[in-house]
């Protein structure tokens, strides 16, 4: 168990090529709506969502990227301070499922290695597909990423992906503060244990040039919110 009463959350950025779904898996996952319209993110957008995994509370942050190039220089500011990532290419689009060592570089570059998954999205229209299996298996054994194949508009395998993430990420910390039980948090965008309390919180510069924020215990400990959407909100 980590420290009691202490909330984690974990920062997700959501990457991929323009149209692949990745506003349509946070909306889903987060409110549980689908709509067949497309409308381009313009630069960044966020939600969030709680949930509970192995009896911890997770607060999951959920930031939606654009796709399209034109807002790399915006995206990429975002990538910091990254603690989890989502790749998603399209069934139907090559060129999504060819870009992905692309935007895995462009992550890693701002964050290092973080948790991931690489992600095959609108698998309910297989039949148009144009990526074989073992493209897409090999891709994520190339990567050394868990894969996942959802239909954010069947609703299918979503929840499944954000959990593997949280769990993964859980994991890692507890690893770490095993290793280092005196320190709470960690620096950049490695591992954080977030509380929601300004008063404790102090921050320093580390030494690779990054901001390194100190997190303490919250004692108050928020009541939790019993539906899982209660807490989305749109930033
Ligand atoms: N058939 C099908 N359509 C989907 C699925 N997921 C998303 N879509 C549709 O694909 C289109 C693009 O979805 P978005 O979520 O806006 O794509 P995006 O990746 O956020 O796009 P950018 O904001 O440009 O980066 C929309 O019309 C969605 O309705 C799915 O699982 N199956």
């Amino acid at each position: 168990m980590l420290e009691e009463d202490m909330e984690v959350a974990i920062k997700v950025v959501v990457v991929g090529d323009g149209a692949v779904g990745k506003s349509s898996m946070i909306q889903r996952y987060c409110k549980g709506i689908f709509t067949k319209d497309y409308k381009k993110t313009i630069g960044v957008d966020f939600l969030e969502r709680q949930l509970l995994v192995n009896d911890e509370d997770v607060r999951l942050m959920l930031w939606d990227t654009a796709g399209q190039e034109e807002f790399d220089a915006i995206t990429k500011a975002y990538y910091r301070g990254a603690q989890a990532c989502v790749l998603v290419f399209s069934t139907t689009d090559r060129q999504s499922f060819e870009a992905i060592g692309s935007w895995w570089e462009k992550v890693e570059i701002e964050v290092g290695d973080i948790p991931a998954v690489l992600v095959q999205n609108k698998i309910d229209l297989l039949d148009d597909t144009v990526i074989k299996n073992e493209e897409a298996e090999g891709l994520a054994k190339k990567l050394k990423l868990r894969f996942y194949r959802t239909s954010v508009k069947e609703d299918l395998n979503v929840n499944e992906v954000f959990k593997y993430l949280a769990d993964k990420y859980l994991q890692r910390l507890k690893r770490q503060t095993a290793e280092e039980p005196e320190v709470v948090h960690t620096t950049s965008n490695k591992m954080g244990v977030f509380n929601t309390t300004s008063s404790n919180l102090s921050s320093q510069n580390s030494s690779n040039g990054r901001e390194v924020i100190s997190l303490r215990p919250n004692k108050q400990r928020t009541k939790k919110s019993k539906n899982p959407f209660g807490s989305c909100s749109l930033l």
